[in-house]
């Protein structure tokens, strides 16, 4: 129902616009209704197949004609071209891979270009033949101009409404991200260039914005490219209608090619906006994949060391404790259920201790089943209570399995914990997980399922020598 209200509110709301828009002359023709209706009908799915949807579209088209003063078959036949361009379009849509159509690929701006042909074409097809009835000019006319008025405003309107984020995404209105110079250049850029264009004039002045669009497109988010494309070609569009421009397209061939110019101004700074954005999603993935274990969700062993490397070298982080964990006969798990149950108990294993640490607390699998944590501002006595805690709630309940076949699985885990008061002069990572690890080697001896504190006893140490440590 919401989307319904928001369907037709806006529809209605953007015909309004473009009727107040006409005395602008021939050039400008904004119409803004069509672009943001197809957008709406292709971004959702559930509104594109519905027959409710349709209907509210129409009627907002139909009634702000009628509202705005139109004639009754006038509003029906101008309703009828603009319901057959976006009919059209969505029908085209349909048939593009969603991704694409939603200007998350590559080839999205070739897609959406050719969409806007199709959806122009067909509210052209409907509407030349009125021409002669309602504005008494020959067919041709009406086509060549309806055509590319609707196609420049397809181009400009169309990509800022489908990638337009959604309400809950708005969160840059709730905090705004920092503006600054940098930040602001190529906008700047953009406003000057476009001065210089009108300061200049001639047909040669429509480019004037695109090295400023294309940095842009490189610097910005793509809806935010796609509003400075839609901005500057309708102050283009409007400009040259008034003749605020030294030069001004009189001649109705010049007018239309002056339109599809303006719409296809954008195409470039579109298509490196899109590139930008699958690039550093790609890039995003990537390092995602680099920084976190793809089984268990936790740090991989690259990531966890990198940023133990970083947090123990600031004193603040200082006393803190190094934990080694490894599942006790984990090997037995894989032997007896299969490799898949193992992989549900690393799993759930690492969930169950993620949850119980602090947000400043480092937690990352080292390889097979063994992980480690860097817990920073912590007593011993707190260091031995928290490794405690997490081997009660390892051995507390067993973890629930994937496949339906074998039961919950009991499982404990040994932990090894090497504390340091002071900041180390280096190699504090290495020398706190050696350490870490002579003390689990003393937990797995004394009968896992327990923890271990290097320096509190002596063992055998395998690293070099003899070694403090002792059980918890
Ligand atoms: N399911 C699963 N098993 C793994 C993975 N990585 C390593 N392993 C297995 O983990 C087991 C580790 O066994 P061991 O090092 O002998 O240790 P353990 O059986 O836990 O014995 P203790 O550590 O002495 O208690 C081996 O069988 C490995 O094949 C993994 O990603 N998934």
């Amino acid at each position: 129902m919401r989307a319904l209200l928001l369907l037709g509110g806006l529809v209605f709301t953007a015909a309004v616009l473009g009727t107040l828009s006409r005395p602008l002359n021939m050039l400008a023709s904004f119409w803004p209704a069509n672009a943001v209706m197809l957008g709406m009908m292709v971004r959702s799915q559930r509104l594109g197949s519905s027959a409710v949807a349709w209907s509210v579209g129409a009627l907002a088209l139909v009634t702000s004609a009628l509202l705005m003063g139109d004639a009754p078959l006038k509003a029906l036949w101008l309703s009828a071209a603009n319901l057959a361009g976006v009919l059209a379009g969505w029908l085209y849509f349909q048939r593009v891979p969603r991704r694409a159509a939603l200007l998350g690929d590559q080839l999205s701006p070739l897609y959406l270009l050719f969409g806007c042909v199709v959806a122009a074409f067909a509210a052209a097809l409907v509407a030349f033949a009125m021409g002669p009835v309602l504005f008494g000019s020959e067919p041709r006319r009406t086509f060549l101009m309806w055509f590319t008025s609707e196609f420049m405003n397809y181009m400009l309107m169309l990509p800022a409404v489908l990638c337009a984020p959604r309400w809950p995404d708005w969160t840059w209105l709730r905090s705004p991200p920092r503006v600054s110079c940098v930040s602001l250049a190529p906008a700047a850029v953009l406003v000057a260039s476009e001065l210089l264009a009108h300061l200049m004039g001639g047909p040669g002045a429509l480019g004037f914005g695109v090295p400023a669009l294309l940095w842009c497109a490189l610097r910005y988010r793509l809806f935010t490219t796609t509003v400075l494309c839609l901005v500057v070609g309708t102050v283009k569009s409007v400009t040259l209608s008034m003749g605020m421009m030294a030069y001004t397209p009189e001649v109705m061939e010049e007018v239309a090619s002056m339109r599809v110019a303006l719409a296809l101004l954008s195409l470039g700074p579109l298509a490196v906006a899109c590139t930008q954005t699958l690039r550093n999603e790609l890039l995003g993935r990537l390092q995602h994949a680099a920084t976190f274990d793809a089984l268990t969700g936790v740090l991989s062993r690259a990531a966890f060391i990198e940023r133990s490397e970083r947090l123990l070298a600031r004193p603040e982080a200082f006393p803190v404790a190094v934990l080694m964990l490894d599942i006790d006969h984990f090997k037995q798990i894989n032997d007896r259920h299969g490799h898949a149950v193992g992989d549900d108990v690393l799993r759930g294993f690492a969930e169950r201790l993620q949850a119980r640490l602090r947000p400043s607390d480092l937690f990352g699998r080292l390889g097979g089943e063994e992980f480690a944590m860097v817990l920073p501002g912590i007593s011993r006595a707190e260091a031995q209570s928290v490794a405690q805690r997490l081997c009660e709630a390892t051995r507390a309940q067993p973890f629930a399995l994937s496949s339906g076949e074998v039961g919950p699985l009991h499982a404990t885990v040994s932990i090894g914990i090497a504390h340091q008061g002071r900041l180390l002069p280096e190699r504090a990572v290495d020398e706190l997980l050696r350490r870490a690890d002579v003390a689990l080697y003393v937990a797995k001896r004394q009968g896992r399922d327990r923890c271990a504190m290097h320096g509190e006893e002596t063992v055998d140490d395998p690293a070099g020598g003899a070694a403090p440590a002792a059980a918890g």
